[in-house]
């Protein structure tokens, strides 16, 4: 403390350095009078250099040359000016940042001595407290000084009775006026402050007594209090050494409130920590156990995880994809073990995040053992992606059959009549576009239906089988055949230029028809004979769609139909033996 001989202002100063409270007393013609340690420590620029006696003047203006940038210091001299206006007349505390704190300034004239000034960290005076207010004028009292300090301070004499409160004390206490407290123990006027609440705490009331009890006995350490609200107080004791004791009482409620706060954020993290520890082995699990296989694959291209499922599905041994092995590595594997043998090279670039190519999300292949693998890539976000691995050979089997029923015959296992209009469908665009022809053949067999009434259902069925048999080994392999329905048939010749091969071609079909072949009907061996009347079409002269074509077709074989009548023979073989 540097002073005049001015009595009041060395405790003073002590006492607000023991509450973090920064001041410096100036006179009436602004010049420097006092200051605390808490001043020098705010501003540290004023360490050594600021006196008695130094005008306001020269203490503004290093305050601004430690914190003016090279643009703002040619106005210095304004701001001093400014600043030592705003000292003399400040009526209300403003908030400033210096030196990385927030300080709440206040001006307080004092009379007859000049003007004190307060600073402390701004972030104190959040809490609820007796707000600092310049002093009304002609109060003069150094003691009334302490009534704008934002905590409670109490004064005890050696017995431990109050000798004086602060307005902010009485505040915290809930006490009409200061003078209450006087001649009461803080332990009467903590038990007085909880008694005029209407639900007072008990437990806080006797948690708060007990500690009193102990604590005001040996003046020492710090310790805090609950009070009514609940807000909550730190207390710190400065005996004076002849038996009289200072009390700060210091409002932490904020402080409590952010440390609840806090606790309460650490239990939910540790909660969540350990949902999310639980989830991660229902997840590890689950992943293990999966039918699927489900590799990750990191940024740089490494294997990070990768489930049992991806060794068996893809025949790996562990070995391969231990220690986080880069994706290359692992297919430089495969491909020594003939995995991708016979693909092209384009067909497995997708495998390798670094190849350049984009990876397609969805790759089917079929295995060099058979299975069909579906390979999914899904890319996370940050790098790499997820791959999963679905063997679906026996999804892909029954697909192929479901879309087999649906465009096939199931007697013969010719093309049905909506499959073979699509064939012809995709034949009239290929013709149309190479400017090629083709021919269609319509099939109607003669007297099919005296078999089926003769000899029964099951041996119609035979002579149907029988006729896509000699039809599909008559027609090319290229070449269209379908069951159209009951005893109809159709072929799409293909690469037929001229009418004439078309006609050939069913006159050698009626021909081998007609030839004689055994079926069993009933028990019975039966010789069967039969007669188909053929329409013929050629592309693109007797239609130039799909049902053009058929329907032409079908008008020639009802001609050739109504114009011969030959029918079919089906009689029984002569018993063995017989020649
Ligand atoms: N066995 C068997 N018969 C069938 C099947 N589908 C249709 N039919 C029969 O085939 C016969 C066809 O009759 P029609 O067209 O009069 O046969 P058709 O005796 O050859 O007479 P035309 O065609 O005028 O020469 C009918 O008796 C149908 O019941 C089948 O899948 N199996």
């Amino acid at each position: 403390m540097n002073t005049r001989p001015n009595a009041w202002i060395e405790p003073l100063g002590h006492m607000l350095d023991g509450l973090g409270i920064a001041m410096c007393l100036f006179d009436t013609q602004d010049q420097t009078v006092a200051w605390n340690d808490t001043f020098l420590r705010y501003f540290p620029e004023h360490e050594g250099h600021v006196f008695v006696g130094e005008h306001y003047r020269h203490n503004l203006r290093r305050f601004y040359l430690s914190r003016l940038g090279a643009e703002e210091m040619a106005h210095i001299d304004e701001y001093i000016e400014a600043g030592i206006a705003r000292h003399r007349h400040q009526a209300q505390p403003y908030v400033f940042t210096h030196s990385g704190r927030e300080l709440l300034v206040s001006s307080l004239p004092i009379d007859g001595v000049g003007r004190l000034r307060l600073w402390r960290l701004h972030q104190d005076v959040q809490q609820e407290q007796a707000p600092i207010m310049p002093l009304p004028a002609g109060s003069g009292s150094p003691l009334s000084l302490l009534d704008r300090v934002p905590n409670g301070l109490m004064l005890c004499d050696a017995t431990g009775r109050i000798t004086w409160v602060n307005a902010a004390f009485a505040h915290m206490y809930r006490l009409r006026d200061p003078q209450a407290a006087v001649g009461a123990t803080l332990a009467q006027v903590f038990h007085a402050a909880w008694s005029r609440v209407n639900a007072p705490d008990a437990d806080a009331c006797t948690q708060g007594l007990q500690t009193l009890g102990e604590m005001l006995r040996f003046t020492g350490a710090p310790f805090e209090l609950t009070l009514p609200g609940p807000r909550y107080c730190r207390v710190v004791a400065r005996p004076d050494g002849a038996g009289a004791c200072l009390y700060a009482h210091l409002d932490i409620t904020e402080l409590k409130r952010q440390q609840a706060l806090l606790a309460r954020a650490e239990a939910a993290a540790r909660a969540s920590a350990a949902l999310l520890e639980r989830e991660s082995a229902i997840l590890q699990t689950t992943l293990q156990t999966m039918d699927q296989g489900v590799a990750m694959v990191n940024a740089e291209g490494r294997v990070e995880f990768c489930n049992q499922r991806v060794f068996t599905l893809l025949d790996l041994p562990p070995e391969v994809l231990q220690n986080r092995p880069h994706v290359e590595d692992v297919i430089r594997y495969q491909r020594a073990q003939g995995e991708f043998d016979g693909l092209p090279p384009e067909a497995i670039a997708h495998f390798q995040p670094a190849g350049g190519a984009p990876i397609p999300p969805l790759v089917v292949r079929r295995r060099p053992n058979g299975r069909i693998l579906e390979i999914r890539s899904l890319p996370v976000q940050g790098g790499g992606m997820l791959r999963t691995f679905t063997d679906v050979t026996e999804r892909h089997a029954h697909q192929q059959h479901m879309e087999y029923l649906a465009s096939h015959d199931g007697l013969t296992g010719l093309l049905n009549r909506s499959k073979f209009m699509e064939c012809m469908g995709a034949e009239v665009a290929l013709a149309r576009r190479m400017q090629s022809r083709f021919a269609v053949l319509y099939l109607d067999l003669d007297g099919f239906k005296p078999i089926n009434d003769t000899h029964g259902h099951a041996a119609g069925d035979q002579v149907l089988v029988h006729v896509a048999r000699t039809l599909r080994h008559v027609a090319r392999a290229s070449d269209f055949v379908a069951r159209l329905g009951g005893d109809e048939f159709a072929v799409l010749l293909r690469g037929i230029d001229r009418r004439e091969q078309a006609l050939a071609l069913a006159q050698r079909l009626s021909g081998v028809l007609a030839q004689p072949w055994q079926i069993q009907a009933q028990e019975q061996a039966l010789l069967v004979c039969i007669g188909a009347s053929i329409g013929l079409a050629m592309y693109p002269e007797h239609g130039e769609d799909p049902e053009a074509l058929l329907a032409s077709a079908d008008r020639a074989m009802y001609l050739s139909k109504t114009g011969q009548r030959a029918g079919s023979l089906a009689r029984p073989l002569p018993p063995r033996g017989t020649p």
